[in-house]
């Protein structure tokens, strides 16, 4: 008996604080351990990869995103990795050759190629969106427009990627498509209170998208959407014609319409245009789309002369809204319905190119106007003195452009001196190009769900901070039995002794 007290008092094990010691340090990393399971769920590093060209109508860009290949339902987690500019004009400028429209896009195929991993080449998605200038070219011409949509198809298909598709997008998804890249990008669906509207000014079309809180009745402009849990009413509307350059079309239209010629070769005097600026322009360059009148003048030529003279430029560009006719209780301009304008809009592609040449990002309303004005009545020469880099055909623009703009924010979406500030213009949002590719792509492979995904069963933080008081507590229960084991030996030593 007295033997086997005294195994007992030699043997720690038989110790009730050496027990709880024990079981307190298997519970400690039995926590740690499920918590960095849970936590950290099998995480493959592995990127997966998508494709999406925007035939846009001056030209496309092919871009390629990437994401975590687990984090697919994450907001934020999807990035622009590549893109590439197509040599020349956009596909419908192919109608008359469409078998060469699909040849175009190899260079820029064949960069995307480089950029992705060969092994991900296979399950690599590939959309092809074709935006205002091919639904005028559908107009025009249906047989042409379907073959150059069957050019690039059979192109696209020959690639190593996996071709999910190339057609006509509406402009309602242009518009909803964009608003959806710049708030997913801005991460506003799951962090903000409100959404951010979206400007495009295309070179064909433009759109202007944003949430509505008012309830309006079955207005086709409206588009529901539930996004992580949370309901969106959005209004979109696209005005085809009215991008940049079908815009200077119908301008251009207007005034050799106002000026009809004599006998002698038309000069058309334009206050959109600077000083000096004196060129020989083909009649046919702005009669060759539907959306100018059908009615052309006689001669095949004309002498288009600037004047800059920036009152009369606004007034003129004026003329090419209606804004008179509105029979909805609130009109942006040709009778289109648009309730009030809310939050903030990020202005892109074309909004973001002529008011970032100008100087114009960030100044008032007041100023914009004045500086503008200032601009517009330089001397042509010492406009291309002073942008020697500057391409010639952006650049003879820039006054009408800018002017047009204003005219459009202005007058046509009825923004004013104080909701002026509201507008941002942007190229880019966390390094991603604003524009509706993103959306689009993130709509059809279903990244964004309609409901909030799982979140961690912690919050980061929480996480952390619980890691390090496990951290702490396991540190001490070892301190702890290091004294509890010396103390007992010590003590069985004197007791041999
Ligand atoms: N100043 C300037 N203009 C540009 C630049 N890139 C494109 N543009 C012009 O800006 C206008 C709009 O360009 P995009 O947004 O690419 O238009 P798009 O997508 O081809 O046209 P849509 O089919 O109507 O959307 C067009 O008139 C282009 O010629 C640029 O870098 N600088
Ligand atoms: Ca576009």
């Amino acid at each position: 008996m007295a033997g086997q007290r005294e195994m007992r008092e030699k043997n720690p094990w038989h110790r009730r604080p050496i027990i709880i010691i024990a079981v307190l340090f298997t519970v400690v990393i039995g926590g740690l351990v499920t918590m960095s399971v849970m936590q950290n769920k099998p995480i493959h590093q592995k990127y997966k990869y998508g494709i999406v060209l925007d035939a846009g109508s001056s030209h496309t860009s092919v871009y390629v995103y990437q994401w975590p290949a687990e984090k697919e339902n994450n907001t934020g987690m999807v990035t622009q990795k590549h893109t590439c500019n197509v040599k020349g004009k956009g596909i419908s400028s192919y109608f008359r050759n469409a078998n060469q429209a699909g040849p175009s896009l190899r260079e820029c195929m064949e960069e995307a190629e480089r950029a992705i991993p060969t092994p991900r080449h296979q399950e690599t998605p590939v959309y092809l969106g074709a935006t205002a200038g091919m639904r005028l070219l559908r107009k025009e011409n249906e047989t042409a427009s379907g073959n150059v949509l069957l050019s690039v198809m059979q192109f696209l298909q020959a690639t190593p990627f996996s071709f999910q598709g190339a057609r006509i997008i509406t402009g309602q998804e242009e518009g909803a498509y964009g608003w959806i890249t710049v708030n997913y990008l801005s991460d506003n669906f799951r962090r903000a209170q409100h959404t951010m509207g979206a400007l495009d000014l295309g070179g064909a079309s433009t759109q202007i998208t944003f949430e509505s809180g008012d309830h309006f009745k079955s207005i086709n402009d409206f588009i529901h959407f539930r996004l992580y849990g949370k309901e969106y009413r959005v209004y979109t509307h696209s005005f085809l014609c009215y991008g940049k350059d079908q815009a200077l079309k119908l301008f251009l239209d207007r005034q050799l319409q106002a000026h009809p010629t004599g006998s002698g070769k038309q000069t058309l005097e334009d206050p959109c245009f600077h000083p000096g600026y004196n060129k020989s322009k083909s009649v046919q360059d702005i009669y060759n789309s539907p959306c100018v009148s059908e009615v052309q003048p006689s001669k095949a030529e004309f002498t288009h002369k600037g004047t800059g003279n920036w009152m009369l430029c606004q007034k003129n560009v004026r003329r090419i809204f209606n804004f008179s006719e509105c029979t909805s209780s609130s009109c942006s301009f040709n009778g289109v319905f648009q309730p009030p304008l809310k939050g903030q809009f990020g202005a892109f592609s074309a909004f973001f190119f002529v008011m970032d040449f100008l100087n114009l990002t960030s100044e008032p309303l007041e100023v914009s106007k004045k500086k503008l004005a200032a601009y517009c009545s330089m001397p042509w020469d010492e406009v291309t003195k002073n942008h020697k880099k500057v391409k010639e055909k952006y650049l003879q623009e820039y006054c009408f452009s800018g002017t047009y703009i204003l005219t459009l924010l202005e007058d046509g979406y009825n923004f004013t001196s104080e909701t002026w500030k509201d507008i941002k213009f942007i190229k880019k949002i966390a390094n991603s190009d604003a524009g509706w590719t993103l959306g689009y792509m993130l709509n059809l492979t279903n990244m964004i769900p309609a409901e909030a995904p799982d979140s961690p069963p912690i919050p980061h933080a929480g996480y952390v901070t619980l890691m390090v008081l496990f951290v702490f507590v396991l540190f001490f229960l070892i301190v702890l039995a290091y004294c509890f084991f010396r103390r007992s030996s010590s003590a069985s030593q004197k007791q041999i002794v």
